[in-house]
């Protein structure tokens, strides 16, 4: 397992062509998903360990990519430490009783591993299922989480997280704290069960200025990725691109790149860091000649990078047509030569 391209790029080493994968591979693009998850709620799925091996399975039967994502979703640990949440389709994930001071922190217990023993028999499950392409765990990390945690779902502008980090610093410092525990647990289950390589999305890091994330979100994602770190640990942001060496320094082996800079840029800004990304996903909709040229961009910007890891830069959108991730999946693997 060592020595899949995946594993490679992530040690830093110039592969013969980069690996891939797709963020958000597995899910709504997909007919066959669709079909496996006809009435069965969300969070329900991620619970059924068939389940969970199939939709996994899915994407890395179709595309044949380097590599697969557990299928399940950064709440599943908060719903399993006790958490009322749950994932309203087209909206995302909504807590019942959003947190907005000191009192509400007691409702965030440790998680205890037995709590996600599903997780732990899903991913056996897979690693036996995959015979050798590798299986990346994933978490979301503390301020992606507390985003939800606080606002009570999905936000714009994150307006009650920033009032609560800086209003009440000490309340804010324990709620993170909390939350990197709780995911830090969900990492090391999925690690324990045979998961080779970790990814913590920090998806909405974008919305905090470089002083806030470095205060405020930083050393929690650090003591997180801190406790992983016998796995290769992508860590990944969107907008985050003015503070790649805070996400580097985080304690990432690879650091993950919306398409807002080309890969070159973003070598520059983390020399050394092996870099994941970074196609626009909204350009899948695209003429095929426009993604062909974007691949090819991509993978020869990628090769001033330590190490590359083609992947977009977020996740796959519903409405992506999954004959076109085959063909570029098709042009990176003919770059073997
Ligand atoms: C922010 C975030 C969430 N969940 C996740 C993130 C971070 C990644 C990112 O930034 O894209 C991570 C996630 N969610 C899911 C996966 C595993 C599948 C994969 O990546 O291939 C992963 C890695 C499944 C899912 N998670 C969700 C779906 C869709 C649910 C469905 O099929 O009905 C899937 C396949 C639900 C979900 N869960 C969340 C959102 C915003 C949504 C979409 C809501 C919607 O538009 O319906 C929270």
């Amino acid at each position: 397992m060592n020595e899949s391209l995946l594993v490679r790029a992530c040690r830093g080493e110039q592969t013969e062509r980069p690996p891939v994968w797709f963020m958000r591979q597995a899910g709504r693009s997909l007919p066959e998903y669709r079909k496996v998850r006809e009435g069965v709620p969300m969070l329900e799925s991620c619970r059924r360990p068939e389940m969970v091996v199939e939709i996994t399975m899915q994407p890395v039967r179709r595309y044949g990519v380097d590599a697969a994502i557990f299928f399940s979703d950064i709440v599943v640990p908060l719903r399993a430490a006790g958490i009322d949440v749950e994932i309203e389709s087209g909206v995302g994930p909504v807590v019942a009783e959003p947190v907005r001071g000191r009192a509400d922190l007691d409702r965030l217990p440790p998680l205890e591993p037995g709590a996600v023993s599903f997780v732990t028999e899903s991913v056996r499950g897979l690693v036996e299922e995959l015979a050798g392409t590798p299986l990346i765990g994933f978490a979301g990390a503390p301020f992606t989480l507390a985003s939800y945690l606080v606002e009570g779902g999905p936000s714009r502008h994150y307006e009650r997280t920033k009032a609560l980090m800086h209003s009440q610093p000490d309340v804010w410092h324990d709620l993170l704290g909390r939350v990197a525990r709780i995911t830090a647990t969900f990492l090391r289950v999925q690690i324990d069960a045979g998961a080779s390589v970790v990814q913590l999305f920090d998806s909405w890091a974008g919305a905090l200025s470089k002083a806030e994330y470095e205060r405020f979100v930083l050393p929690h994602s650090a003591a997180v990725l801190a406790e992983v770190n016998d796995v290769p640990r992508i860590h990944f942001g969107v907008g985050t691109s003015e503070f790649l060496p805070l996400m580097a320094q985080a304690g990432a082996d690879v650091v993950g790149v919306d398409w807002r800079i080309p890969l070159d840029e973003a070598a520059r800004r983390v020399p050394g860091v092996p870099l994941q990304g970074n196609l626009d996903p909204a350009l899948l909709l695209a003429d095929w000649p426009v993604i062909e040229a974007e691949v090819d961009r991509i993978v020869t910007e990628g090769r001033a990078a330590e190490g590359h890891i083609f992947n977009l830069g977020h996740g796959v959108l519903p409405s992506t047509d999954p004959d076109v991730l085959a063909r570029v999946v098709e042009r990176i693997r003919a770059m073997a030569g």
